[in-house]
């Protein structure tokens, strides 16, 4: 008998999801076993890009995670509620669930996960992390002997499209957020990407599977791209850098006992492997022992590339039905339950780019060193290079230091009387 499919959401993902699973013709034999049963939208009147028998499109998205018949509730809705009930009642109702929906998960994975093992159901998310890329099953399988020590990345699609442009064509940022909005690349609110949030939701899942426990959302430091202007990029492709919102998750210390994940703009050397992913495609660099590194690349958003991770958990699960084991499959299932502790941001040791107007006045670069060199940070190079009216510019990179040390230089140096504002800090990896 054919696996009966509820799905919720018939947006960008959804609709490549279903056109992908109607169009079976030299893919795996499986999809042959998939029913499209039901599909829940917000409205019946939108006109849309697949063709569904009226029966199949509802609006009553209760009644599909009701139905004793729906076997895999996919849900490709967004947005915390109501998907967070939505998901919750499929697994209390003994379904199994598919979701592209990582701001649901990082914020309420503990509780759906919990949930999902009580009722011996699995909760997969390919496409919440990487759009098309598989890393989530990497992660809980093919890497999963490995240590982990870092995992970094590029992980939302859309600030990577918006940064490249402004890289190469020297485009404005809202003209370029309109193009990834129409490309189906930006979430609904696209806030969420453009101040991190997206890829912190990403990295929380990814470091929590990495790290083995669970991540509070809440803990996890997210910078976004809104400070990022073409001086800045100018400034970094001249210091042999680009720039990449980079989603970071590793060990700071050998004994493994301090934890950071974070999100923030970076300055990458041209040489690093991510410096070169560029336009809506990811990129995710593992770190681990004894495998060393491995990266993974490829589409991070769209529509055809997502519904390639939907319908690859559809197919896990369709497999699994079907040879009706009873025990489950620890390598598909969620296994840790204690909480993760992170290092708070202040406590990282990185190295910093930072920008400076000042006055033109004799000794400022002066000042600045020996104000920098009281909190023991040191420069790796100092520029004056342009004037933006009568104010001078200067560009610093630091060694590594503390961000504690580093922020309470800076509010010193801001305090000079011959500074006239400080309008980028950046960090370097
Ligand atoms: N776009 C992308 O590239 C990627 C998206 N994702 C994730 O996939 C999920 C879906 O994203 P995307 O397809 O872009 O979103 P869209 O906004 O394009 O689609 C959302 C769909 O859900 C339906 N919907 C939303 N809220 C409700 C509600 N309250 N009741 C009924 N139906 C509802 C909408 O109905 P209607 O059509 O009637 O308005 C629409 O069909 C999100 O979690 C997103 O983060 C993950 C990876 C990549
Ligand atoms: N808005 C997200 C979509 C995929 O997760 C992105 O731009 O990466
Ligand atoms: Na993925």
């Amino acid at each position: 008998m054919a696996v009966k499919l509820g799905i919720l959401g018939l947006g960008t993902v959804g609709t490549g999801t279903v056109q992908l699973l109607q169009d079976k013709v030299g893919r795996h034999p499986l999809l042959q076993e998939i029913d499209i049963y039901r599909v829940g939208v917000r409205s019946l009147t939108k006109p849309r890009a697949v063709e569904l028998s009226p029966e199949v499109i509802t609006t009553d998205l209760e009644a599909i995670v009701n139905d004793p018949a729906v076997d895999i509730v996919v849900e490709l809705m967004g947005g915390l509620e109501p998907a967070r009930t939505l998901i919750l009642t499929a697994i209390n109702n003994g379904k199994h669930v598919v979701t592209a929906n990582k701001a649901v998960i990082s914020r309420f994975g503990a509780e759906i996960f919990t949930s999902a093992n009580q009722a011996g159901v699995y909760v997969l998310l390919e496409a919440a992390v990487g759009g098309g890329i598989p890393v989530i099953q990497p992660l809980k399988q093919s890497l999963s002997v490995n240590r982990i020590s870092a995992i970094m990345g590029i992980v939302n699609g859309t600030t990577n499209y918006i940064l490249t442009r402004m890289q190469t064509e020297g485009s404005e940022f809202d003209d370029v957020l309109a193009d990834a909005q129409r490309l189906g690349y930006a979430e609904a609110d696209p806030t969420a990407d453009v101040d991190g949030l997206d890829a912190g939701d990403k990295i929380a899942i990814l470091a929590s599977l990495g790290f083995d426990g669970r991540i509070n959302r809440e803990d996890v430091y997210c910078e976004g791209i809104r400070q990022v202007t073409k001086t800045d990029i100018a400034y970094s492709a001249k210091l042999g850098f680009v720039i990449k919102l980079l989603g970071i998750a590793q060990h700071l210390d050998t004994d493994n006992s301090q934890l950071s994940v974070r999100v923030h703009p970076t300055l990458v050397p041209q040489n690093h492997p991510l410096a070169s992913i560029n336009g809506v495609y990811n990129a995710i660099l593992i770190e681990g022992e004894p495998i060393g590194q491995v990266m993974l690349f490829g589409p991070g958003a769209g529509a055809g590339a997502t519904a390639s991770a939907v319908s690859s958990d559809i197919l896990n699960l369709v497999a699994t039905l079907k040879t009706n084991t009873a025990k489950p499959n620890p390598l598909l299932a969620c296994r840790h339950q204690h909480y993760s502790q992170i290092t708070p941001i202040s406590e990282l040791v990185t190295r910093f780019y930072a920008r400076f107007l000042s006055k033109d006045q004799a000794g400022v670069i002066g000042r600045l060193g020996t104000c920098f060199g009281n909190y023991g940070v040191s420069l790796e190079s100092v520029v004056q290079t342009g004037f933006q009216g009568e104010l001078a510019e200067i560009v610093v990179v630091t060694h590594y230091v503390q961000e504690g040390d580093f922020r309470q230089a800076l509010a010193e140096i801001q305090a000079m009387e011959s500074i006239d504002s400080i309008p980028s800090v950046l960090r370097v990896l």
